[in-house]
């Protein structure tokens, strides 16, 4: 190859040496666009990827064979352009270039993505916190958090927007549900219609709902006669009761069990849409394969016909539906129809698996800590003895066990163990947060599990269930252990996230859960099957957005019943 750019008296022609270098340059410039831009738009990506090397062969082509000149081309573009990523992303004019984590994980997300298949991201993440400090930066652009004074500022009010995880998850840049909105004024906006349903008028009038399907959770266990799968029942009713609230019913898997296999698919759908949420852009390619993206497709489609049916037959009572649809006229637009199909599917996807994951973990605590189990028990006999109705919700307020029960479980076990993304707008000179200075154009999570689980925030016993912390820390019992600090910092405690776009259901989910605790420990008795081990449970858990158990083995009785 000629150093030299060969220039003839007849024609101009370029050395293979002169357009190797101009696809290096090429190469470097592509890198500068996809930093700059960062698009998910996949002709874009085509353009970018395709056009300099296509130009390269037809320049090469005169000067070797087409299949030589289409390898090497190619070959070298793309060599260049990930050489030119990798070191950049490695050196020292990086932003997040003084911020320690694993070699791997700087130079490309593919690591994250790979590893949340597994379900364990949470227990790495809480290592490499452990391993590096308060701040790991997990990917090129990424930095997971375990301060609590960086809580305020990145989700607090005037805290960043929603990071892009959420294209990834939905395999798609268009659905835009509540959760999924990026632009902080367009989340506000959606926000307070969500806001108005899960109000504490509304939030009264969907007692009767939750009434009637723990009631028919109750009596689907009474009848049980063998061993039972408590994590399945916990989904089949949390499924049953957020398609009654989204849309008016359509789901009866406590009746007629999971035929469609749709708590399945939701429950499966979780694993890929988790690991491409680290990926986005090719989270965006996956969602054009249509068998990877069935389950979404199986969930539109349930979504569809059910908002179609809802809205045929009018409102039947005030669930949550009522209120996205505007049909109490508060707001001067109606929602169009992909705004209602989306945020009803979100109803669903958010409201399930994550309550009826605590729901599971805190029998999983109770039946593990017998002491406790026996606690609670007396405190539910003395609010609701037999003759009292269980579902009636005026003694919740009094009952500080249940309370400290219910917050210890999502304390150890987070329904959103590795927390929820945000990201420093690009062109706003970056956010300080707490100590730290977080770069323009960064992703950024609060690692929740570790923040919960941190004995500088809950001490003593920070990995173990000790629901007495939340009373100490009210001021309704003593602290004992004589030579033992007790710490307990409740702005660490975040199992709903925190700030204006915290988890909205929070109302809803405490009070669905608070209502079905107080009446399956009135009417039913529960252990677990002789030689279980509850750890074969905590070994089978698994972060995929939200926390999933495994089976929740448990032989139930009435209570009148010895079991
Ligand atoms: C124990 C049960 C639950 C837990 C622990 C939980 C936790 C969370 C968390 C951590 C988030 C992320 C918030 C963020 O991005 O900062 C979230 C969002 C959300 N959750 Fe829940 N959730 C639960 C139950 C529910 C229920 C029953 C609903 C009812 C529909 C619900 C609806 C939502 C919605 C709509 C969002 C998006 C909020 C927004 O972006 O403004 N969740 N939840």
């Amino acid at each position: 190859m000629s150093a030299v750019l060969t220039y003839s008296s007849r024609t101009c022609q370029l050395s293979s040496k002169d357009i190797a270098v101009a696809i290096a340059g090429s190469a470097l410039i592509a890198h500068l666009l996809f930093k700059r831009y960062e698009t998910y738009s996949i002709a874009a990506h085509f353009f970018l990827l395709i056009t300099p090397p296509a130009v390269g062969v037809i320049l090469l082509k005169n000067q070797s064979a087409l299949l030589n000149a289409i390898v090497i081309s190619f070959t070298s573009y793309l060599s260049a352009l990930t050489l030119s990523v990798v070191l950049y992303r490695l050196s020292p004019f990086h932003p997040l270039a003084k911020y320690p984590g694993p070699v791997i994980n700087k130079i490309s997300k593919l690591w994250m993505a790979w590893l949340a298949r597994t379900g364990k991201q949470h227990l790495y993440t809480q290592q490499l916190h452990d391993y590096y400090g308060d701040v790991v930066r997990t990917g090129p652009n990424e930095l997971f958090i375990r301060d609590v004074s960086a809580i305020t500022p990145i989700m607090g009010v005037n805290g960043l927007p929603k990071g892009p995880h959420w294209i990834g998850r939905a395999l798609n840049t268009s659905v835009q549900n509540l959760v999924s909105l990026r632009d902080l004024n367009e989340h506000a906006v959606r926000r307070k219609i969500w806001n108005r349903a899960f109000s504490s008028a509304a939030l009264k009038g969907y007692e009767e709902i939750i009434a009637k399907r723990a009631a028919q959770f109750v009596e689907g266990l009474e009848v049980q006669d063998s061993e039972v799968d408590l994590s399945k029942w916990f989904g089949w009713f949390t499924y049953d009761f957020m398609s009654d609230m989204a849309f008016g019913g359509g789901s009866e898997m406590m009746r007629d069990g999971d035929g469609d296999s749709i708590w399945h698919l939701l429950e499966t759908g979780m694993i890929p849409s988790f690991s491409f949420g680290h990926v986005p852009w090719l989270g965006v390619y996956v969602g054009k394969i249509p068998m990877v993206a069935g389950t979404l497709k199986q969930f539109i489609i349930f979504g569809r016909k059910r908002t179609e049916e809802r809205i045929k037959n009018g409102s039947l009572s005030r669930d949550l539906f009522h209120y996205l649809n505007n049909e109490d006229g508060a707001e001067k637009t109606q929602p169009s129809m992909m705004q209602l199909l989306s945020d009803g599917i979100l109803a669903i996807v958010a409201g399930s698996d994550t309550t009826s994951g605590v729901l599971s973990a805190l029998f999983l605590c109770l039946l593990s800590n017998p002491e406790a189990y026996k606690r609670l028990q007396a405190e539910i006999d003395k609010y609701y003895p037999p003759e009292e109705n269980a579902l009636d919700t005026k003694h919740h307020v009094d009952m500080a066990f249940l309370n400290a029960v219910i917050n210890e479980t999502m304390r150890l076990y987070p329904a959103v163990p590795s927390g929820s993304q945000r990201r420093v707008p690009k062109g706003s000179g970056g956010r300080t947060a707490g100590t730290y200075f977080i770069p323009e154009g960064t992703n950024v999570s609060i690692h929740f599990y570790s923040v919960h689980r941190d004995p500088r925030n809950f001490y003593p016993f920070p990995d173990s269930f000790w629901p007495d912390r939340w009373l100490i820390a009210a001021g309704q019992e003593e602290f004992k252990a004589s030579g033992e600090t007790f710490v307990h910092n409740a702005a660490a405690f975040i199992p709903f996230s925190f700030g204006p776009a915290n988890c909205v259901g929070k109302g809803l989910a405490l009070q669905e859960m608070r209502m079905l605790v107080c009446l399956i420990m009135q009417r039913l008795e529960m252990r677990f099957p002789e030689g279980w081990e509850p750890r074969t449970y905590e070994d089978g858990l698994t972060d995929h957005f939200v926390m999933m158990g495994p089976a929740l083995p448990v032989v139930v009785k009435r209570r009148s019943q010895v079991i």
